[in-house]
């Protein structure tokens, strides 16, 4: 890839990771991130600047008028806010693309202000509850859909060149209007964060004052709630700015609720039965797809008697069978109440050997 310069405005978690696959992809690319707020460069940016991830940290937008790309990389209604001051400053061919959550609004920003020959929406859907550079890594996007949404007036050589950088972070690259964009995320992802936030207040305003909920909370629900430590404010952003999709799928979840509720006044047994059975079968045909480093975790889990040197022959058996293990330790907790050795790996392939490997030597191997 020729070198280019690249712009970010935001500078988080998903700014922090482009930025550093861009570098590792082709250190000769010029990385410039704006500096928005009055008091001094936040830590993410200065730490980006010591870890040379990042060239230049300015205050002034004016300097983004060489960049080749220009990533907004802030909560949504931020990002909108910057179209018109980037107008007048880029050059010609410059693309400004984002990376936000919703993407009609930004789409309808653009086109108000004739940009559509520079817009193109974006979209990585990868990331996770964390916030901030020090959260980023060059791999998060890898192996994950990235959502690209052109307008009618995209130069077919400006969207060729974002589809591949894209490719470039190893991520794949998807084609979808925005309008659709925003009814298929406020079903799979904005309802879904709503809806873990309302769990986790609901629990918070009924427990005791001794936090029994809290202390016995395990498992499912930890699982179901861990989006709801996702940053406050991009998850405002995002409900204020796709309002009438989420209220569309929020309706229908709510209807779902109430049936559940009549059907547990009217003991209705098979609609139970077959609203759990319908669920299961559909959550158990999602694809498995590798979304990212962040995300993804190679893992095995095996009985094996709590007792000293237990841990020290496992690993002696896979070290002598040239398989590298990145974590290993005996984890307690209710789905495995008796305790079990938990392994992690860096590679599927060494999670494949070593599991093929202990069932060999008669462990009891879990995969999850
Ligand atoms: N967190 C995730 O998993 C994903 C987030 N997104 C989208 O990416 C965007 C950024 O999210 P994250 O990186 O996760 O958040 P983050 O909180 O890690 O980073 C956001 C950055 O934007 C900066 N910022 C806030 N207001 C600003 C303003 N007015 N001008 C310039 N910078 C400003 C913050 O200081 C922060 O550094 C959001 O639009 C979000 O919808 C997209 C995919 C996944
Ligand atoms: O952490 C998770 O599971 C997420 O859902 C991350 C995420 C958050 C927002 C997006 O627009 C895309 C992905």
């Amino acid at each position: 890839m020729d070198s280019i310069t690249v712009g970010f405005i935001g500078f988080g978690l998903i700014g922090g990771s482009i930025a550093r696959a861009l570098k590792e992809l082709n250190p000769k690319n010029t990385l410039l991130a704006y500096h928005y707020s009055k008091k001094k460069p936040s830590i993410g940016l200065i730490g980006a600047k010591e870890d040379r991830i990042l060239d230049i940290i300015t205050e002034d937008l004016t300097d983004f008028s060489v960049c080749d790309i220009i990533f907004l990389c802030a909560p949504v209604l931020s990002n909108i806010s910057y179209l018109s001051q980037l107008k007048s400053i880029i050059k010609s061919d410059c693309i400004i693309t984002d990376v936000g959550s919703v993407k009609g609004n930004i789409h309808k920003a653009a086109l108000e202000l004739n940009l559509d020959r520079n817009f193109i929406g974006g979209h990585p859907m990868a990331g996770s509850e964390k916030t901030g550079y020090e959260s980023s890594s060059s791999r998060l996007l890898e192996n994950a859909y990235y959502i690209l949404s052109p307008t009618d007036l995209t130069p077919p050589d400006r969207l060729e060149f974002l589809r591949s950088l894209v490719v470039s972070m190893s991520a794949i690259p998807v084609i979808i209007n925005a309008g659709e964009h925003d009814d298929i995320t406020a079903a799979i992802s904005h309802v879904p964060h709503i809806i873990a936030a309302a769990l986790v207040n609901m629990v918070k305003d009924s427990d005791d004052p001794e936090e029994k909920m809290k202390t016995l909370a395990a498992g499912g629900f930890k699982d179901i709630t861990r989006i709801a430590s996702s940053s406050p404010v991009m998850w405002q952003n995002i409900c204020l700015t796709n309002t009438v999709s989420i209220k569309q799928f929020l309706k229908l979840y709510i209807t779902s609720l109430q049936d559940v509720s009549d059907a547990l006044s009217s003991q209705d047994a098979s609609y139970l039965f077959e609203f759990f059975e319908t669920a299961g079968d559909y959550r158990d045909s999602l694809p498995v797809k590798v979304t990212g480093l962040i995300n993804r975790s190679y893992e095995i889990y095996l009985d094996v008697i709590d007792e000293a040197g237990a841990i020290a022959t496992v690993a002696t058996l896979l070290a002598t069978n040239l398989i590298s293990i990145k974590n290993i330790g005996i984890i307690h907790n209710r789905e495995f109440e008796q305790g079990v050795l938990r392994i992690e790996f860096y590679e599927e392939g060494a999670c494949n050997k070593a599991s093929l490997l202990l069932k060999k030597y008669r462990y009891t191997v879990y995969e999850r």
